[in-house]
């Protein structure tokens, strides 16, 4: 049997939907679930390793994407909301009745992402999500105690299979994203 990543991606990954007009995320209460409204698609969907995004009992690896700040609504039971650590970069924003992360901002204003909060679509029922695209902070999952070292080959042979490369930090994409916000930052760039 194939190595579990994370359930939504176990079969393989499923493509969403062009011109997809967004969803509900809802928490995992029973009662008075926290709900969020996100308004259109989600963005740079993968995979990610890190010991700090959510993920569901058992899995691996966390799925998250971005979408703007302006296009995110809490829409029930706000007041259950807890920032999980006010000192990270991206402040997870958790259900204190379930524990899942609603999602993430970035108050920082001179941060790269700023402007764009991290989101798992997975706590959505609506079909149409971006597809998780690649694997971030693989190496991270032996932080967590998600796999030990002699399993990484197969953790990353399984993501290739599935159409997701594996990184041990983010897509080269997103790298020359932050270090090209950062040399303009410095100067060193044309703005
Ligand atoms: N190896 C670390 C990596 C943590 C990390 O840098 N996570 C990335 C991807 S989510 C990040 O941007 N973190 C910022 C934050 O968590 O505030 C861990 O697993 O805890
Ligand atoms: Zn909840
Ligand atoms: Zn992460």
């Amino acid at each position: 049997m194939a190595i579990s990543l994370h359930p939504s991606i176990d079969n393989g990954v499923q493509a969403g939907s062009k011109d997809f007009a967004g969803g509900t995320l809802t928490c995992k209460c029973a009662s008075a679930p926290v709900t969020v409204a996100l308004k259109g698609n989600v963005a740079f969907n993968h995979a990610c390793g890190c010991t700090k995004c959510w993920k569901p009992e058992g899995a691996k690896f966390s799925i998250v994407a971005v979408i703007s700040r302006d296009n995110l609504k809490v829409t029930a039971n706000e007041n259950k909301l807890k920032i999980v650590d006010p000192a990270a970069v991206i402040q997870r924003h958790a259900c204190t009745g379930c524990g899942v992360h609603l999602f993430g901002r970035i108050e920082n204003k001179g941060h790269p992402f700023h402007g764009l909060d991290f989101v798992h679509v997975e706590l959505s029922k609506d079909r149409g999500w971006a597809a998780p695209e690649f694997a971030a902070f693989v190496s991270s999952i032996i932080e967590g105690g998600g796999a030990r070292p002699e399993e990484m080959t197969a953790v990353r042979d399984r993501l290739k299979a599935i159409g997701l490369q594996p990184y041990d930090c983010l897509s080269p994409a997103l790298m020359d994203l932050i270090a090209t916000h950062t040399a303009k930052q410095k100067g060193v760039l044309a703005a």
